[in-house]
């Protein structure tokens, strides 16, 4: 089943041919190794943050004064720049308090990125059982049937871009077994061993999980690959978030969040009420070919805008599809020996491949792999000394970790670093 990868400390680029494991709602992308270079950071800025860090290391003035970025930048620049900061945190004040009121209008709680504290989010003195049997009554969704796909997750009111939906505590979880098989690492007897250690009441809720015809296999087995999320090196299952049906060009993005123990589902796009919520099973780098090759062990067929053939948004994903492969490829090509690179491709360089890459995902209407592509450009302009530009589109990568996977995600805050080290002296800094 798909499964969410989300690793501890680093998020990698997709890469297609090596992806393999896709067994339950276990997320790809973090998993797949790449030949772009790995990228040791995350997410969407908020410049409460940039000025708290700013704060932070202004009381560190040995290290502040003996460092030679800062030495040299001080005058002027420094001055520059925190005039800036200024008026950007009163912006964002101002931003943060109307979107405050425009989800208080929409009878939401709450009101920023990953501050919404959802009525399904448990808390630590219940079971994670019992805690995930209290989510039945959550604000912002709703779980029921959804035409052709069984059940599903629905908006039960207007959900902003960024907005956690879930924060849910796995109900029961297996730890990773990569000695069983590299693209199943879970032996059906670990999974039906950890089934009878379940009370008799967990275990009928397991059961009443979607079971995806599969003669093959156990109920109990088929059960877990259709239905467990990646949850750091292991998978788990979470009732709530097992219902969350998928699309290629998803609203909302799962991660598990190892800071709080919990998988975690932010919209990644506004979503109205009554939309039904979902997330991706398999990575977007992926033809519409190898998508359906890659949905095969969940028994359906996708009919989501991109795999649809037969309308003009169908037929031109399957052009941006390719291209975003092609593009992957080309990327790496430029770090690995630019001179051939260039030979050999029409971009001249690795920052306009980047950027064409940015605009092809956003195109199709993705919104978590702009993340990578803007880590790229950021590091690609941090190479040739544009510092600003570098600063740009590290801001933009915290932007979209914001986003997908909230502010207290381990990765949103590797982001944060990588855009500080950037802001305080670029690529001198990094250590
Ligand atoms: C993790 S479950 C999702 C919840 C499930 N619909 C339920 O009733 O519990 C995965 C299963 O949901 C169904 N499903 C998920 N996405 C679908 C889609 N886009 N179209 C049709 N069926 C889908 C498939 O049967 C798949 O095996």
């Amino acid at each position: 089943m798909p499964t969410h990868l989300e690793p501890p400390s680093t998020k990698h680029h997709p890469v297609p041919s090596s992806h393999q494991s896709h067994h339950g709602l276990r997320l790809d992308h973090n998993q797949a190794a790449t030949p772009w270079t790995s990228k040791s950071c995350t997410v969407g800025i908020r410049l409460e943050d940039v000025k708290a860090a700013a704060d932070h290391r202004l009381t560190r003035p040995k290290r502040l004064l003996t460092t030679k970025t800062t030495k040299r930048q001080l005058p002027g620049h420094v001055l520059a720049l925190a005039q800036r900061r200024r008026l950007l945190i009163a912006k964002a004040k101002e931003l943060e308090k109307r979107k405050v009121i425009a989800q208080a209008k929409a009878g939401q709680r709450g009101g920023q990125y990953g501050t919404i504290e959802p009525s399904n989010v448990m808390t630590d003195d219940i079971s994670p059982s019992v805690a995930s049997r209290s989510v039945t009554t959550p604000a912002l969704y709703v779980i029921k049937a959804s035409p052709g796909k069984g059940l599903g997750m629905f908006a039960t009111n207007d959900i902003l871009q960024g907005t956690r939906i879930l924060a849910e505590k796995p109900f029961f979880s297996l730890a990773e077994r990569p000695e069983v098989s590299d693209s199943d690492p879970h032996a059906p007897s670990d999974i039906s061993q950890a089934f009878d250690r379940l009370p008799p009441s967990e275990q009928s809720k397991y059961m009443s999980l979607h079971c995806p015809e599969r003669p093959d296999s156990s109920s109990i087995f088929s059960i877990y690959e259709a239905n467990c999320f990646e949850m750091g090196s292991g998978t788990c299952i979470c009732l709530d978030a097992s219902r969350i049906n998928h699309s290629c060009v998803p609203n909302a993005y799962f991660s598990w969040n190892a800071s709080i123990g919990r998988e975690t589902l932010h919209a990644v796009k506004d979503i109205p009420m009554g939309e039904e919520i979902t997330i991706s099973y398999c990575p977007a780098y992926h033809t519409l070919d190898e998508r359906k090759r890659k949905l095969e062990p969940y028994v359906f067929t996708c009919r989501c805008p991109a795999c649809r053939p037969d309308t003009v948004f169908g037929i031109r994903s399957q052009v941006r599809r390719q291209q975003m492969l092609d593009l992957h490829e080309e990327i790496a090509e430029y770090q690995e020996d630019p001179l051939a690179a260039r030979i050999e491709y029409r971009h001249g360089d690795e920052r306009s491949a980047i950027l064409s890459l940015v605009n092809v995902i956003e195109e199709e209407g993705l919104v978590y792999e702009k993340s990578l592509a803007f880590h790229e450009a950021a590091e690609c302009y941090l190479k040739r000394g544009l510092r600003e530009e570098a600063l740009r589109y590290a801001n933009k990568e915290l932007d979209v970790d914001h986003c997908c996977v909230g502010k207290d995600s381990p990765s949103y805050k590797e982001t944060m670093a990588f855009f500080l080290r950037i802001y305080f002296g670029g690529e001198e800094m990094l250590d």
